[in-house]
């Protein structure tokens, strides 16, 4: 691999006589890894291997499968992500009491690999919003959230500083932020095509611009983290060090067994490929030392499902009692979680770009139409007419082509797809004729080997 001219002396003055280890393990290849949904469990387990050190529920693979035809993928059993970044939850877990009910942004968040992490560290008292400004990487972000079911969240598209009146109103601040990408030189020739120092610096003003409205959404007592795939100072510890001197911040220390081979710098926590297996990473944990704390409060400002209606949903949900349900002027029903509905108004209130939380269905006359969202979230009712397929039949399914099975046995109305005790998605039998809806946009175009 040749390596950018500048990009070379700067890691050489990082990194001294460990600098030829590092230029040779960027010839090794990316290691492959998922992250098991701790919320989905496959009735077979898949086959897992050498476990990732920082994370309990994470594996290396042998090898890079064909993810895509992997049914239990889409039912969000599992997640692909690089070993690295997953370190961000084991710091959460170091830094913050993860079994209270927490208010969790993640501000630079598509295509979601970290919300999903943040998810399964969550209870299901907490609340995790999703922020993206891209508004063409919105969607993947939407869909990697609904197919990890977790019910409690929000996918918002607004630049960070747009949020100006959520000050001081999260427990944890999580900004990934966009960066140089040096820590993804072997993943991806891309990075390293684009890198140049002018670059960095570029990075490295956004970045900081970034942090500041990521320091003003922390409450008094709660964390930011922060965190880049790439190695220089400049990027990394220097803009740690900046945000101590600007807010009211200060670093928070990990404990981390010296096999896992993180390296410690004075405020944060950095991967190198040839210590650790994953690529380059950085972290900094910090906490707010003083500030505003913002109460939630708050009216949803939506109609409320009559109760005639609300006794129909029951029968879709897990706890039914457990949320509120609101109408949007769409007609799609929301379902907020009772003990959140002033943290959601608050949030209505702040973000105009965003979604509405768990949209389960619509009602057509009196009939109810269950959404997707609904189908793949772990609040959905165990006890739903539902079919196990073969995994044929549930790559079939997701590809909405014609199933072998034969469902004229089945009686008619709403029935799931399920893959290894999964949910897929909804079918409807009318008839002798069954009505697939999965969303259009979300089936598999590759074509399956026989
Ligand atoms: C490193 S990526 C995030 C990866 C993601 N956290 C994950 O784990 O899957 C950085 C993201 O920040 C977004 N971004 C760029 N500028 C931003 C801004 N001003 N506010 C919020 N997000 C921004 C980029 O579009 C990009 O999706």
């Amino acid at each position: 691999m040749k390596l950018p001219e500048a990009f070379s002396l700067q890691m050489q003055q990082i990194l001294g006589e460990e600098y030829p280890a590092f230029v040779e393990s960027l010839a090794e290849p990316t290691p492959v890894t998922i992250r098991l949904n701790n919320r989905k469990t496959p009735s077979e387990p898949l086959a897992t291997q050498e476990r990732v050190l920082w994370h309990s529920d994470a594996y290396y693979l042998a090898e890079r499968p064909v993810f895509t035809l992997d049914p239990a993928f889409h039912a969000g059993a599992y997640y692909v992500q690089e070993a690295s970044s997953m370190f961000v939850a084991e710091a959460i877990r170091q830094a913050i009491d993860t079994s209270k009910a927490l208010k969790v942004m993640d501000l630079c968040a598509a295509p979601g690999g970290k919300t999903t992490l943040l998810a399964s560290l969550l209870n299901n008292k907490s609340l995790l919003v999703a922020n993206e400004v891209i508004k063409s990487r919105v969607g993947v972000l939407k869909e990697n959230l609904e197919k990890w079911g977790f019910p409690n969240y929000i996918v918002s598209n607004h630049d960070s500083e747009e949020m100006i009146d959520l000050e001081g109103f999260f427990d944890i601040v999580l900004t990934d932020a966009p960066c140089s990408g040096e820590g993804l030189f072997r993943k991806d020739p891309k990075a390293m095509n684009e890198w140049s120092e002018n670059n960095v610096q570029i990075c490295c003003a956004r970045q900081k611009r970034i942090l500041q409205a990521a320091a003003m959404l922390v409450a008094p007592g709660g964390i930011l983290c922060y965190s880049t795939c790439t190695y220089n100072e400049k990027e990394n510890e220097l803009n740690a060090q900046w945000l101590t001197q600007v807010a009211d911040f200060e670093p928070v220390e990990l404990e981390i067994p010296a096999e896992w081979g993180i390296t410690a710098r004075k405020y944060g926590y950095q991967f190198y490929p040839h210590k650790t297996k994953g690529e380059g990473f950085y972290l900094a944990v910090f906490r707010k030392t003083r500030g505003d704390k913002q109460e939630a409060k708050g009216k949803i400002k939506l109609n409320r499902v009559p109760q005639k209606k609300i006794e129909v949903l029951k029968e879709w949900l897990q706890t039914p009692d457990t949320f509120e349900y609101f109408e949007k002027p769409d007609g799609q029903i929301v379902a907020i979680p009772a003990d959140l509905t002033n943290e959601y108004a608050v949030l209505f209130r702040a973000l105009h770009k965003r979604s509405s939380g768990l949209e389960i269905g619509q009602f057509k006359g009196n009939d109810f139409i269950p959404s997707h969202d609904l189908a793949l979230s772990t609040a959905i009712a165990q006890n739903l007419p539902a079919i196990e397929l073969s995994k044929d039949d549930a790559l079939k399914f997701l590809k909405r082509e014609n199933l072998t099975t034969d469902l004229s046995e089945q009686p008619k109305g709403w029935l799931l797809a399920r893959y290894q005790g999964l949910n897929l998605g909804f079918m409807k039998v009318i008839g002798g004729r069954i009505n697939n809806y999965l969303p259009k946009e979300w089936r598999i175009r590759m074509d399956i080997p026989e």
